[in-house]
């Protein structure tokens, strides 16, 4: 086991991995090299079919490279799942409809073997840091799409990882609700100091939210640009209209322009 820097959570290193399909092989990442440090905020961003979701698979140790090497907290992805040093948050809420938001929240907790007293107090904390305070013992279906995202949050805070992998969580919001959960996800970022992995197709998006975005391209995918941001970090919502947020954005599309391919 080696570890780069003390600060370095995760390390790939000519990180490949290719599927064998009926239909041939598929490079889902191609020689992909990215140093993610201790409190970045990082945005993958790309069209479909980039490796965005496979990157983020291969870090939670629910894939495995098949070549190039990988580290996470300086170990592998197997022994950082067994040490549970990150929190995932899918694409949907996916939330047990049968459990209250406080039993989905504590789930995790449950399986780790936690105290009663112990889980009471972190889902109280952590249905705070959502606003979600006093909704605990609602269903899932009892709350807004916007509400039952910061519930998946919620439980993926629980377990207070240093790292959470967020796989196009705002997708399927309407852009009000997103512009309101964009700015609560800084504002939790700042607050707790974790390392933020975050795939998301809208450019302003990313560039509102990070600290460094990764620009990727498919067939094979790969990383084509990487954008170590210079905007403050605080960051008002309309700071979206600033010439420095806008060339920032420019330098994202023409990225993307130029890994897309017109001709399908
Ligand atoms: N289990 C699998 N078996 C075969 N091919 C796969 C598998 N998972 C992903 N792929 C392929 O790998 C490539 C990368 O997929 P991935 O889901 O990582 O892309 P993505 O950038 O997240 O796309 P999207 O924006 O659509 O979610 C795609 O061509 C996809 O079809």
């Amino acid at each position: 086991m080696s570890m780069t820097s003390n600060s370095s959570v995760v390390s790939a290193k000519d990180l490949c991995l290719t599927f064998e399909t009926n239909d041939g092989p598929v490079n889902a990442l191609s020689n992909v090299n990215l140093e993610i440090t201790k409190g970045d905020f990082v945005s993958f961003i790309g069209p479909s079919g980039c490796g965005k979701t496979t990157f983020l698979r291969v870090i939670a140790d629910l894939e495995r490279n098949t070549g190039g090497t990988i580290t996470v907290n300086g170990m592998t992805p197997e022994e950082a799942r067994r040490a549970r040093a990150y929190g995932y948050v899918f694409q949907a809420a996916a939330l047990y409809p049968w459990r209250t938001i406080e039993k989905n929240i504590a789930l995790p907790l449950e399986i780790m073997g936690y105290s009663a007293a112990e889980m009471q107090k972190r889902i109280a904390e952590t249905l705070e840091l959502v606003n979600l305070s006093g909704f605990g013992k609602k269903f899932p279906w009892q709350l807004s799409g916007g509400m039952q995202q910061r519930a998946s949050i919620a439980r993926a805070l629980a377990f207070d990882a240093d790292l959470l992998l967020m796989d196009e969580p705002f997708g399927a919001l309407d852009e009000i609700v997103r512009d309101h959960l964009n700015e609560q996800l800084l504002k939790l970022w700042a607050r707790t100091e974790k390392t933020i992995c975050f795939v998301t197709h809208s450019i302003p998006e990313a560039v509102y939210l990070s600290t460094k975005i990764v620009v990727m391209s498919p067939r094979p995918g790969r990383v084509t640009d990487v954008i170590d941001s210079t905007l403050p970090k605080e960051r008002p919502l309309d700071i979206r209209e600033t010439p420095e947020f806008l060339a920032i954005a420019h330098r994202v599309r023409e990225g993307l322009r130029a890994g897309h391919s017109y001709d399908e």
